[in-house]
């Protein structure tokens, strides 16, 4: 079975990142992954430390000559910033206290994170060990495993993923606006917020120059789009089978992420039944308000997810909080933070949808290699009752 995991703290030596159930053959190389994580650093908004900060991927095993040989894919993603903190993160116990402004112990929860939580249920009097492994920092190595997981599903089935923003704090894409098609990533990235239609992304950089200047933060909405999924990934018959599910945890995973919406959801919900549904012709779907998935399973039309990022908690007009060593009343400390991460959150997003996709259509088609893959899912295609094949206009 594919599965991932990451570890690393955001000022440690690295972030590491491991897929196992990786099928043999698939096409991936170091400048690919570079590429992706650089495309999660762009996006109006963020704060100085995209700008010194580099990831430096280094892949360790599973890729032998651009190609997963079969065996678990590990890869680490450096922080260049960490000789600054090898005394205040280092792994061994050190004889004296660390000194320098680094090393002050954070005794004021703020407001969003999870310093409050974090510290009561792992018994920390210092929100660092909490907030370290709580950044969205960790979400570079989530995209260095989404480039993998991009490059399964895409050999095997054509599946292609693309993310961008459809709102920013007020401002949001209408809904007859611009959306991005299977071949537009590299258009999205030469955008300021990821957002195809050029009236949008401007007036959503001057949303996030206006929260800046007023001292406050943004959130916003990002959607992702998968083209080419085929029928049938996920289940209906076993709840942690659905695709929806499995695509809801996925994205409500990422940091600051507070709602997912599959498809049309929230409107289908305002609509009466009649209006709801994408009803079929003999030879098409007319429309995808389902977002691609009916019963927890692919339904041949594209999926589209949505997911909802809070505003960046660290709001620099210091937030109510308390000292955790005195009990007094204080405010949050705020550190050179993003005003805005919309436009990195679509890139995790995408990252996630691709790692779900991965898993579903891997347990869908079996398969050690990617050629036994495509072999069993064109089989299982090419064996659709053919009423059910002219639907998904794969009777030609
Ligand atoms: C790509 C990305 C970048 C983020 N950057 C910041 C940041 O610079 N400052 C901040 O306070 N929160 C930032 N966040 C959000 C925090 O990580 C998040 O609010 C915090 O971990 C608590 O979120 P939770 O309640 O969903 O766990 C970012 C989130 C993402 C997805
Ligand atoms: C480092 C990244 O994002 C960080 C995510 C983050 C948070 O609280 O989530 C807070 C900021 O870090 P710091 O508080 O150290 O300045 C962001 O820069 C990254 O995305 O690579």
């Amino acid at each position: 079975m594919f599965s991932w995991s990451t570890a690393g703290e955001s000022h440690g030596q690295a972030l590491v990142a491991l897929a196992e159930g990786v099928p043999a053959g698939v096409e991936v190389t170091s400048a690919e992954f570079a590429a992706a994580l650089a495309r999660r650093r762009l996006g109006y908004g963020r704060g100085a430390r995209m700008s010194f900060e580099q990831d430096v991927v280094q892949v360790l095993a599973g890729l032998v000559h651009g190609r997963t040989i079969g065996s678990p894919v590990a890869l680490t993603i450096g922080n260049s910033e960490w000789p600054k903190w090898t005394e205040v993160m280092g792994v061994d116990p050190i004889d004296c206290e660390p000194t320098g402004a680094r090393a002050a112990a954070l005794k004021r929860p703020r407001p969003g994170h999870a310093d409050f939580a974090g510290m009561a249920k792992y018994g920390h009097t210092d929100c660092r060990p909490i907030l370290e492994r709580a950044s969205a920092r960790e979400t570079a190595a989530r995209v260095a495993l989404g480039t993998l997981a991009e490059a399964i599903i895409e050999q095997i089935a054509g599946i292609r993923v693309v993310s961008h923003v459809i709102e920013c704090g007020y401002v949001a894409l209408p809904d007859d606006g611009i959306r991005p098609g299977p071949a537009d990533t590299p258009a999205l990235d030469e955008t300021q917020v990821r957002c195809l239609d050029p009236d949008t992304d401007a007036a959503m950089v001057a949303e996030i120059d206006a929260a800046k200047k007023a001292g406050d933060t943004l959130g916003g909405i990002v959607e992702v789009i998968a083209y080419g999924v085929p029928v049938g990934l996920g289940s209906h018959v076993e709840a942690d089978r659905r695709l929806d599910a499995a695509l809801a945890a996925a994205l409500m995973s990422i940091q600051a992420i507070k709602g997912v919406e599959i498809g049309d959801g929230f409107h289908q919900a305002r609509s009466r039944g009649s209006r709801a549904h994408d009803e079929m012709t003999p030879t098409a779907r007319l429309t995808n308000l389902a977002g691609g998935i009916e019963g927890g399973m692919s339904n041949g039309s594209p999926i589209v997810v949505r997911a909802a990022l809070k505003p960046i908690s660290s709001v620099p007009r210091a937030l109510r909080t308390f000292n955790v060593d005195s009990g007094e009343e204080d405010v949050a400390i705020n550190q050179r933070s993003d005003t805005c991460a919309v436009a990195p959150a679509a890139v995790v997003a995408q990252a996630m949808v691709a790692l779900v996709l991965a898993r579903a259509l891997l347990d869908k088609t079996g398969g050690d290699s990617v050629a036994e893959a495509r072999r069993n899912l064109a089989s299982y295609l090419d064996n659709l009752p053919p009423a059910i094949a002219a639907v998904l206009g794969h009777d030609d």
